[in-house]
């Protein structure tokens, strides 16, 4: 699909080098991520910055007191005659507050930096949450899109480092402010061994860094595939098969295979990282004893005095760390704003389906039905038409049967008709008019689905029949309503604590219930919300044949005056629908009630034929 498509894939060519330039140009991600820093909480973000630019001028306050304190021991242990070392001690005082208020500085802003951290970790998971759920279902379907959406994932955690690094920088930046006018103010020329002490570290800083975002950049879909194996090899979904086939073995042989592959990848980059750290951190040494040894040479000749040689050399080398720190911490910061790219790309992927500016008024009742105009349709990741010149109209208060066999294109029909999904030829209308006319959240509200892999919520019995209208999930009466007309109400009856039973084994005193069970309670969803056409996708399978036939004789009885769609393999079951549509690769071949198909001794007769004969 062209709009997720990532221009940052080409970098995975022979050209993996990523330019200065494309460093810098991913700082620009950093205005977008401190409004959304500011979003999570204004007034952390303003005690932060405050207290950081304070904490900024400790190190250069103390430095120049330390100096002016040896200076003053020098003066009075030279000049026995005066006595008064008053002034001393205010200057050891003030050092000794300054050390404490610099503490007390750096832990209220580590406790903020962890405070905002959590709080930006929660604001973007509820981003991303938010914003899968307008996704489009297809965009789900690819996997490309997964990857976008598993990177972004990891930025809810990894992005709460960047914060705090992007305030150290800035803190760091002021530092070295405060530092370098003390030091230029003595001797210039020290900057100039300084910036030669740091900056081969800076550039091989950068070039490691890059190699590890374009290492775990291309790894993300082994990294989610590991995630898979890890939820395949231990959990209670899939607990049961993994035992029955025995494939423990195979999955932890397949999660070896990877994680030792990503291991090796990390090693070799990490060894050579650490190799070339440590050359370069020569280097900077060599730096710093130069300019402690221009510094020593002048104090010796008497041009600076002991304290100026401290204030110096303890300038010098916090200068160099700090320095160095920033340096090392730009490659990581540039780092990081480039995976917030991969965040802002997954925020800007857009849903196709929209509700038009001036939808059309859902009709109520509906009048004529929904027709089929030509429909073709075909998935996203498949060549193969699903669906193809499907041209039929489900009639206002008709309850249509949908038949086929596997594969045929049953479920991609119904899909459609909840606009799931758009057509990929022709059109569906409604009442006339073009399914898009109309705002897609009324459509869902009016359009009840019951899938066939429905899902099974680990919560309790009311709340996985509320998420058949989640707005009334307070609403037992309906709830209470809802379970009756599906028949699932004598089995919540014997549940330990009724409503309230945790279903699933995942969660504390949660009941497992078969896989019937499982299917009336979900049928009750249906029965949630007063939509006007319901559509039921085999929600009857794992019903015993008295069971599946007592709830559509209550299902016809309960839509006389709805439209319905159902799919069932089940002849006993379809032949109480009005017509029976019946699909074959995707293309309508039949339509018409039971006695007319039978008649017609076509691919239905045959079929229900098949099947009576296996009954007898
Ligand atoms: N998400 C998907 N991505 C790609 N192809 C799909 C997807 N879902 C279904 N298909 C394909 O579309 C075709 C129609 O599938 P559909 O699920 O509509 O069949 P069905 O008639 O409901 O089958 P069944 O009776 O087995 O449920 C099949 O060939 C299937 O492989």
């Amino acid at each position: 699909m062209s709009s997720l498509g990532n221009p940052r894939k080409k970098r995975q060519g022979i050209d993996d080098k990523l330019t200065f330039q494309e460093r810098l140009a991913a700082l620009r991600n950093l205005p977008a991520f401190f409004r959304m820093v500011w979003q999570t909480s204004p007034g952390l973000t303003i005690a932060n910055t405050v207290l950081r630019i304070a904490q900024s001028a400790m190190p250069l306050s103390l430095l120049y007191v330390g100096k002016l304190i040896i200076d003053q021991v020098v003066h009075l242990s030279k000049d026995s005659t005066q006595h008064s070392s008053s002034y001393l001690w205010q200057l050891v005082a003030l050092e000794f507050g300054l050390a404490i208020l610099s503490d007390a500085l750096s832990r209220v802003i580590s406790l903020l930096d962890s405070l905002l951290g959590d709080l930006f970790g929660k604001h973007t998971s509820i981003k991303i949450m938010e914003h899968a759920a307008v996704l489009d279902l297809d965009q789900f379907e690819d996997s490309e899109f997964y990857d976008k959406l598993e990177r972004a994932r990891q930025q809810t955690t990894g992005r709460t480092i960047l914060l705090a690094q992007v305030l150290s920088q800035v803190q760091d930046i002021i530092t070295i402010g405060f530092l370098a006018a003390g030091l230029v103010l003595f001797n210039p020329w020290l900057i100039l061994l300084l910036l030669l002490a740091v900056i081969p570290a800076f550039l091989n800083e950068s070039h490691f860094n890059d190699l590890t975002y374009k290492l775990a950049w291309g790894q993300t879909s082994d990294r989610r595939e590991l995630d898979y194996i890890r939820f395949l090899g231990a959990s209670d979904e899939t607990a049961k098969e993994v035992k029955v086939f025995d494939l423990s073995n195979f999955l932890i042989n397949r999660f070896r295979v990877i994680s030792d592959k990503f291991y090796t990848d990390k090693k070799n980059l990490e060894v050579r990282h650490s190799v070339w750290g440590t050359l370069f951190a020569v280097i900077g040494s060599a730096g710093y004893y130069s300019a402690y040894v221009i510094i020593i040479l002048q104090t010796v000749n008497g041009r600076l005095s002991l304290g100026d040689l401290t204030f110096l050399a303890g300038s010098f080398r916090q200068l160099r760390t700090t320095f160095q720190g920033i340096l090392i911490r730009f490659s990581s910061v540039t780092q990081g704003a480039m995976y917030l790219r991969d965040m802002f790309d997954y925020f800007e992927i857009k849903p196709k389906m929209v509700t038009p500016l001036h939808p059309r008024p859902f009709p109520k009742p509906i009048q004529h039905g929904f027709t089929f105009e030509g429909v073709g349709f075909k998935y996203i990741n498949s060549e193969k038409w699903a669906i193809r010149h499907l041209s039929f109209t489900l009639n206002a208060g008709e309850k249509l049967a949908l038949v086929g066999e596997n594969g045929a294109g049953k479920t991609t029909l119904v899909k459609l008709l909840a606009r799931l999904y758009e057509p990929v030829e022709g059109r569906i209308l409604l009442d006339g008019f073009d399914l898009k006319e109309y705002d897609l959240i009324e459509l869902r509200t009016q359009v009840g689905v019951i899938f066939q892999d429905y899902q099974r919520y680990q919560m309790t019995v009311s709340q996985n029949i509320a998420v058949g209208n989640i707005a009334q999930s307070e609403n037992r009466a309906l709830i209470d309503d809802a379970a009756h007309q599906s028949l699932a109400y004598p089995l919540i009856e014997k549940l330990p604590m009724g409503y309230e039973q945790m279903l699933g084994r995942r969660f504390n005193q949660g009941v497992e219930l078969s896989g019937g069970e499982w299917q009336k309670i979900a049928l009750a969803r249906a029965y949630m919300k007063d939509a006007q056409l319901l559509i039921l996708d085999e929600p009857t399978s794992a019903l015993d044949a008295r069971a599946e036939y007592n709830v559509f004789l209550r299902f016809a009885d309960l839509t006389k005056d709805k439209t319905a769609v159902l799919i069932s393999h089940r002849f006993s079951t379809v032949r109480m629908a009005n017509r029976i549509l019946v699909l074959e690769k995707g293309q309508l071949i039949e339509i018409g009630s039971h006695e007319e198909l039978l008649q017609r001794r076509g691919r239905y007769a045959e079929l229900f034929e098949l099947q009576a004969a296996g009954y007898k």
